[in-house]
C-alpha cells in the first residue's frame, strides 16, 4: 500500500515540476516535501482513506499534531474536500493557532483561513451565536467563566451551611463546583442532567436512614439543589458556563441533523482528554458523513478530574465499527535517556495500554536528579543552572529554551518570585491568563453589561470600579429588586422600568454622592450602547471607556507598584480588539462584533498574547497541565515530592502528569526535590520524601545522575546536534 501512496506523492511532485512557480503548485510542493520527511506510519495516517474513521494512537513526541495537520492538507489538496467543510478541534487556543500557522505554510492563507479550526468551546459558541433561537437562548447570551461560576456556587451554598454543619458534613464551594461541572461533563444531554438532579433530590427525600448513608444522601441533595438553582440563575442572567456550551450545542445538533451536513471531515487532537458530553457532540457532528480522524495518547490522559474519559477510544470503535488504528512509535522530540527515564515513571502502571516509543535522537545527557535540604536551595540551584547553561553554551541556549514545570499555583508563584529576584526574565504560560487580570476584567465588565443587561456580576464589577460610593450591600439590593420585578439589573439602575421597581428603588438608602455615581455610571453605559447601535468598533468603545473613566489615573492611584504594567495590559486589550476586528472583517461573523469579542475573551485565556511571541526571550513557568502539547530544549521539574506527586490526587493520573512533564524535554531534564516542607505546605515539621513515581528511576543508575552536564567542547556539539542547531 505504501508504494501506491508514495507514487501518489511522486505524481504530486511531478505536477509541481510541470506547473512552474504558480502559488498553488508551490504549495503542493510544500506539502509533498513535507510528506517526504514523514516516516511510514505517519504517511499511512496522512493518506488513510477519508471515509474510513481513523484513530492515531501514539506516545509523546511522535508527531500526532504534525500528522493531523498534514492529513488536513492532504484531504484538501488531494481529495478535494473544500476547506470550509473541514472542522479541526484542538485542545487549546495555542494549539489551534499553531495548527493554523502550519496549515497556512502548507496550503496558503486563503485555504487555511477557511478551515474551521478552534477549541471545541469556541466552535460551540460560534454555532450558538448563529442559532441561539433553535435552543431557546436569548440572542445576547454571554459566557460565565470558571471564576464567576465558582463565585455563584459559593453564594448558593451559603443557605445550606447550617444543615451540613448539623450533620457534620464537610464540604466547600470548590467540591460543589466540581460536582456541578462533573455531572454536566458526564451527561450527554441537558435532559440527562435534569434527570440526574431529579433522582438525587428524590432519593434524598426518601431517606429514612441514619448515619453515614444519610449524610451521603444529604450531601447529594445539597449538591443537586445548589446545581439546580445555579442553572436557573444562569438562565435568568442569560449566561452559559463552559459545560453548557457543549450541552447546548449538542442539543442544537441533535435537534436537526442538517446542522452537521457541512462537516465533511472532523479532526480531533488530544482525543484522550475529551469527556462524554464532548464526545457526544462530536458524534452528532459526524452522524451524516461519518468521516472522522482522532489522535491521542492514553498515557497523556491528565484531565480525568474534569471527567475526561479515555474509554472514548472504545466508544468510538463501537459507534463507528469501520474504525481503523495507526500507531506512531518514533519519538522525534526527546533524547533516548529522557525517554527511558520517562518510561520508568509511566511503566509503574501495570494496567496501562502500552504505547511505548523509540527515540530517533541519540541517548544524550542523562537526566539530573538531585535532592536539597530546602526548597530555596532547590530553586537557587535551578537559577544558577539556567545561568551556567546559557553562558557555557555561548548563547546557543537562550532564556526561552528553559521551562520550569510545576504542579500547583503556589509552586508557580514561588518559582516566579525566585526568578524575578534573580533578575531572570520569565513569564507564566497560560492558566492565569491575560483576560483574568483585574484591569482587563474591569473594562470587559462594562462591555459585558452593554451586551447583556442582566449580567449582575458584570454590573457589580463595573459599578464599583472606579469607586462611586456604591458598596456591595447596595448592589445586592438593586439585584434583589431586579429579581423581584423581573427586570434586568441595568433597567433598575437606570430607573427605567416599572413603577413598582422605581418605588422599591427609592427605599434603598443611598447617599447623594452614590446616587450621583450611579447616574454617571448608567450614562456611560447608555453612551456605549449608543456606540454599539451606531456600529462603532470595540476598539473605539474601549478608547471611550479609557478616557471617560480616567483609567490610567485610576490605575496610578490604586496600584502604585505596577501601574505601568497594568496600563500596558489595557493597551494589549485594545490591540487585541483591533486584531480581532481585522480578523472578522474577512469572516462570516455570527452575532454582533461585541458579543464575538466578549466570547473570544472568555474562551481565550490561553490565547497567544504579545508576550508569547517567539522573540520574547524569557524562561517559561508553567503548570504541568498547561505544558501539554508543548516542548522545550531544557525542562526543569522542581518539588517532585510525594506530597506533590501524587499528593492527594488520583495516583494513576498524577503519574501521567509527571510523565507528560518529563516528555516535554528535548535535550536536558532536571528533576529536583527537597526534604523540608515544599513551597505549597505550611506544614513546618514534616520531612518530605521523593515521589514514589521516581523509585524505578532512582534504583537504576543509568536513568539518572547527580552530576550536572558539562556542555563545553564535544558536549556542546552533542547538544547542538540534538537540538539541530549550529554550534556557536
Ligand atoms: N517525521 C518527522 N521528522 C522529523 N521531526 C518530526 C517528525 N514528526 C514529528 N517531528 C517533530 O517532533 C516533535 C513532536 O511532534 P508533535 O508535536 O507533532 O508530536 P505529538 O505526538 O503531537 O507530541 P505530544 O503528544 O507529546 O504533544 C516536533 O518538534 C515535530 O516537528
Amino acid at each position: 500500500m505504501l508504494i501506491i501512496l508514495r507514487s501518489t506523492m511522486n505524481r504530486m511532485s511531478l505536477r509541481r515540476g510541470a506547473s512552474g512557480s504558480r502559488p498553488t503548485a508551490r504549495r503542493k510542493s510544500n506539502l509533498s516535501t513535507f510528506l517526504r520527511d514523514l516516516n511510514d506510519s505517519q504517511i499511512r495516517a496522512v493518506l488513510h482513506p477519508p471515509d474510513i474513521p481513523l484513530q492515531i494512537l501514539a506516545g509523546p513526541g511522535t508527531g500526532k499534531t504534525t500528522v493531523l495537520t498534514a492529513r488536513i492538507a492532504f484531504l484538501i489538496s488531494h481529495h478535494k474536500i473544500l476547506p470550509h467543510r473541514i472542522c479541526a478541534l484542538a485542545f487549546s487556543n495555542k494549539a489551534a493557532d499553531d495548527m493554523r500557522i502550519r496549515l497556512t505554510e502548507l496550503l496558503g492563507e486563503r485555504s487555511a483561513r477557511l478551515i474551521k479550526i478552534g477549541t471545541i468551546h469556541s466552535f460551540c459558541a460560534a454555532y450558538l451565536r448563529k442559532y441561539a433561537a433553535y435552543v431557546r437562548l436569548n440572542a445576547s447570551w454571554a459566557i460565565c467563566d470558571e471564576e464567576e461560576s465558582r463565585r455563584r456556587i459559593k453564594a448558593l451554598l451559603q443557605p445550606h451551611k447550617e444543615l451540613l454543619k448539623s450533620h457534620n458534613i464537610k464540604t466547600n464551594s470548590i467540591d460543589i463546583s466540581q460536582a456541578v461541572s462533573s455531572l454536566k461533563e458526564r451527561c450527554t444531554s441537558l435532559e440527562e442532567v435534569a434527570r440526574c438532579l431529579d433522582n438525587a433530590i428524590r432519593l434524598a427525600n426518601l431517606d429514612e436512614n441514619t448515619g453515614t448513608e444519610s449524610r451521603r444522601r444529604i450531601l447529594g441533595s445539597v449538591k443537586a439543589e445548589v446545581h439546580r438553582e445555579y442553572d436557573t440563575k444562569l438562565q435568568s442572567a442569560n449566561l452559559l458556563d463552559f459545560s453548557d456550551l457543549i450541552l447546548y450545542a449538542a442539543k442544537l445538533f441533535a435537534s436537526n441533523q442538517s446542522f452537521g451536513l457541512w462537516c465533511q471531515h472532523l479532526v480531533v487532537d488530544e482525543f484522550q482528554d475529551t469527556d462524554n458530553a464532548q464526545y457526544e457532540l462530536m458524534r452528532q457532528l459526524v452522524t451524516m458523513n461519518r468521516c472522522i480522524t482522532v489522535a491521542g495518547d492514553p498515557d497523556q490522559a491528565i484531565y480525568g478530574w474534569r471527567s475526561a474519559n479515555v474509554k472514548n477510544f472504545r466508544k468510538m470503535e463501537k459507534d463507528f465499527p469501520l474504525t481503523q488504528r495507526v500507531h506512531l512509535d518514533k519519538n522525534y522530540r526527546s533524547t533516548g535517556s529522557i525517554l527511558a527515564t520517562s518510561r520508568a515513571i509511566i511503566s509503574q502502571d501495570k494496567t496501562r495500554i502500552s504505547t511505548d516509543v523509540i527515540a530517533v535522537k541519540p541517548w544524550g545527557f542523562t537526566p539530573v536528579l538531585l535532592s536539597f535540604a530546602h526548597p530555596k536551595d532547590e530553586l537557587q540551584f535551578l537559577v544558577s543552572e539556567i545561568q551556567r547553561l546559557r553562558e557555557a553554551s555561548n548563547g546557543m541556549l537562550r532564556f526561552r529554551d528553559f521551562a520550569v514545570l510545576v504542579r500547583t499555583k503556589m509552586q508557580r508563584d514561588f518559582v516566579e518570585h525566585m526568578l524575578q529576584k534573580e533578575l531572570i526574565p520569565n513569564r507564566v504560560n497560560k492558566g492565569f491568563g491575560f483576560f483574568g487580570r483585574q484591569e482587563v476584567k474591569i473594562l470587559l465588565a462594562y462591555l459585558e453589561l452593554v451586551e447583556n443587561e442582566s449580567d449582575e456580576d458584570a454590573f457589580s464589577t463595573a459599578v464599583q470600579h472606579p469607586a462611586r460610593g456604591i458598596g456591595s450591600a447596595t448592589i445586592s439590593k438593586i439585584c434583589s429588586v431586579a429579581q423581584r420585578c423581573r427586570r434586568s439589573v441595568l433597567q433598575i439602575a437606570e430607573h427605567n422600568s416599572s413603577a413598582q421597581a422605581a418605588e422599591e428603588l427609592e427605599t434603598i438608602t443611598m447617599h447623594q454622592p452614590a446616587r450621583r455615581g450611579l447616574a454617571e455610571f448608567t450614562s456611560i453605559i447608555q453612551n456605549l450602547r449608543k456606540m454599539k447601535r451606531e456600529g462603532c468598533s470595540v476598539f473605539r468603545m474601549l478608547s471611550y471607556l479609557k478616557v471617560e473613566l480616567h483609567f490610567e489615573e485610576y490605575l496610578q492611584r490604586n496600584y502604585e507598584d505596577d501601574w505601568q504594567r497594568r496600563v500596558r495590559h489595557v493597551e494589549g486589550l485594545m490591540v487585541y480588539a483591533q486584531d480581532l476586528e481585522a480578523k472578522i472583517a474577512n469572516e462570516q461573523l455570527t452575532g454582533s462584533p461585541l458579543q464575538y469579542f466578549l466570547h473570544t475573551c472568555k474562551l481565550g485565556n490561553d490565547a497567544k498574547t504579545s508576550e508569547d511571541q517567539d522573540d520574547f526571550d524569557s524562561v517559561i513557568i508553567s503548570t504541568c497541565h498547561a505544558a501539554k502539547g508543548l516542548e522545550w530544549p531544557v525542562v526543569m521539574i522542581p518539588f517532585v515530592t510525594q506530597s506533590s506527586y501524587p499528593g492527594i490526587f488520583n495516583k494513576k493520573e498524577e503519574r501521567r502528569v509527571l510523565y507528560v512533564a518529563c516528555t516535554r524535554a528535548k535535550a536536558l531534564l532536571y528533576l529536583t526535590f527537597s526534604s523540608t516542607p515544599s513551597a505549597d505546605s505550611e506544614d513546618g515539621d514534616t520531612v518530605y520524601k521523593c515521589s514514589e513515581f521516581l523509585s524505578d528511576v532512582i534504583s537504576n543508575e543509568s536513568l539518572h545522575t547527580t552530576q550536572v552536564p558539562s556542555i563545553t567542547g564535544i558536549d556542546l556539539s552533542a547538544l547542538a546536534n540534538i537540538l539541530e542547531r549550529t554550534p556557536p
